[in-house]
């Protein structure tokens, strides 16, 4: 079994792309949680960019414990000073120093010439490892460097004290054939290059940042920078997460390579990331996206509810993913509806099924996704009617409300024919009522969810009260209209009330379902 170490650039590669700056406190929680993924080196940030950057560098040096804290610096003393200043404080730390070895580079950015960069190279590395005896040196544009140039800039910082040797794809130009053969020359060519780590990173212009890196992967290289989401520079590095579940899912293909990453981390940090940033990643993403584990298509559902690896190559509580996700839509065909049902705790008989599953496929027609509330209500009408008669109705309610008067609310109503009268206070008008229905009803009602929204722009427009509630573990939902939000708040109340009565009485009618022939 061989080690592929994951460097983990998320707070300086992924923070240089617009949007992605975070603040020290933000930062250091970011590397906490990497820290519990099991990353093996931590690119904390750039010391040098400024006193900002600097002071992160140093806040998760003194922090952070379990992997490598690293700092990046130009191939200047300053920058590397800066870098090991920050890094102090770290149990273990390493100095990542770069310069660019590309014609290109070299001639427009840096006006250096070749043998500047050469002996600007040697003395960086030479010079951090003062500070630390892990240095990784980094030929920026590897691969659109000439290749001699480049094998004697490597082989120069080899002997300059270099541990690691990290060839990145700073402008995602390579091709995974191309790229792979360049880690097999470098690896034939650089004299000593099998005393040091082959790191590579890639950027993914082309989308060819994780195919790049695992194919490098497959040539030798045995480190692999990339960031959560595949955040960096302008499109993008490396993924962490496809990585590391690559090699993981194709052991076939890549033989025993190993991570250290606990793979059940990476949903949380990806979320934890998006929730810092504000930057959440698009459904589709592999591995971390809504819809990594969802299926909507009747056959696909199908083929999951039978055996899962029908259509998941991976388990999704591998990758600390809530569960794979049936979703309802046009597509979807009566096993997932069944099994959905079944979830909320309805159970039907085949008759009725059939009936919702006609209803369920008109309404899909014209929404995108069926959510559980839009199922709930069309199981409502299609074969749990409310009855005329309801267990509980409300009779009378008076609120008291101003801005010196604490809002209060009496009630009367009617449960199961029998009428009862409460007063409650509450923050808020719709707060008081709800609570004196409460007391009325002396059930266990809960309320979980509250929205009231205008249906049109109007200071007369009609309330639409929706309303989430749970009664002895039973979940319903409740709808209410008025011009008047408070009525519509009581009228939303007490419907989702009557549904959960009649949802418990109905669960419970074992018998119905069975004379029927149930599910
Ligand atoms: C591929 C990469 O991701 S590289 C990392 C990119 N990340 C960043 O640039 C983020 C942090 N950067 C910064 O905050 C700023 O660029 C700083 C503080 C580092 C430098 O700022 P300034 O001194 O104002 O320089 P500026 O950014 O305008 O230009 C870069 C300078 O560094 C030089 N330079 C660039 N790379 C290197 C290198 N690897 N080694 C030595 N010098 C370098 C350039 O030639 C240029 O020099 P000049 O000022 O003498 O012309
Ligand atoms: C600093 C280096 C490693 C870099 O980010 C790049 O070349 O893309
Ligand atoms: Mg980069």
């Amino acid at each position: 079994m061989e080690k592929v170490y994951i460097f983990d650039t998320t707070l300086r590669d992924g923070e240089q792309a617009p949007g992605f700056s975070m603040t020290s406190e933000e930062k250091l929680q970011m590397a906490l949680q990497l820290a519990r993924l099991g990353v093996d080196v931590l690119e904390a940030g750039f010391a040098a960019a400024s006193k900002g950057d600097y002071e992160a560098v140093k806040l998760i040096a003194q922090e952070v414990k379990g992997p490598v804290i690293c700092s990046l610096a130009r191939a200047l003393e300053k920058d590397i000073d800066l870098a090991a200043e920050a890094l102090a404080p770290a149990e273990r730390k390493r100095i990542h120093t770069f310069i660019a070895t590309s014609e290109i580079h070299m001639r427009y950015k840096l006006r250096m010439s070749p043998q500047d960069v050469l002996e600007r190279a040697k003395r960086a590395v030479s010079y951090a490892r003062r500070y630390t005896d892990d240095v990784e040196f980094s030929c920026e544009d590897a691969t659109r460097s000439q290749r001699e140039f480049l094998y004697r800039v490597i082989e120069e910082a080899i002997k300059a004290g270099a541990t690691v040797i990290n060839i990145p794809d700073t402008v995602g130009y390579s091709v995974p054939e191309e790229f792979a053969q360049l880690i097999e020359d470098i690896r034939n060519n650089v004299p000593n290059i099998d005393k040091v780590i082959i790191s590579v990173h890639c950027h993914d212009d082309l989308g060819l940042a994780v195919a790049n890196s695992l194919m490098a992967v497959k040539h030798g290289a045995r480190q692999v920078e990339c960031t959560i989401n595949g955040i960096g520079e302008r499109a993008g590095n490396a993924a962490l997460e496809e990585v590391v579940m690559a090699l993981k899912v194709r052991k076939d293909f890549f033989g025993d390579l190993y991570t250290s990453i606990n793979t059940k981390e990476i949903y949380k940090t990806s979320r934890l990331l998006c929730r810092i940033t504000g930057s959440f990643v698009q459904p589709n993403k592999a591995i971390v996206g809504d819809n990594a584990f969802s299926h909507e298509s009747g056959i696909h559902q199908h083929g999951v509810l039978s055996n899962p690896l029908t259509y998941e190559i991976m388990n999704p509580e591998d990758v600390g993913f809530p569960s794979s996700r049936i979703i309802l839509g046009k597509h979807s065909g009566r096993h997932a509806l069944k099994k959905k049902l079944q979830q909320m705790g309805i159970e039907v008989s085949e008759a009725e099924l059939e009936r919702i599953f006609e209803k369920f496929k008109e309404l899909a027609d014209k929404k995108k996704e069926i959510y559980d509330e839009d199922l709930e209500a069309l199981v409502y009408e299609e074969v749990m009617k409310l009855p005329d008669d309801q267990p509980v109705s409300v009779l009378h309610y008076q609120v008291q409300t101003g801005d010196k008067l604490l809002p209060t609310a009496t009630v009367v109503i009617r449960y199961m024919g029998q009428e009862r009268t409460a007063t409650a206070t509450g923050n808020g008008p719709v707060d008081a009522v709800i609570k004196a229905i409460q007391k009325a009803l002396d059930l266990d009602t809960k309320l979980l969810d509250f929205s009231i929204k205008a249906l049109t722009p109007n200071t007369d427009a009609q309330a639409e009260a929706r309303l989430v509630i749970e009664l002895d573990g039973v979940r319903s939902s409740g709808r209410g209209v008025d011009v008047d939000i408070i009525k519509a708040s009581v009228v939303g109340f007490v419907d989702a009330v009557n549904r959960a009565l009649l949802r418990k009485s109905y669960i419970l009618s074992k018998d119905r379902i069975r004379e029927e022939g149930t599910v």
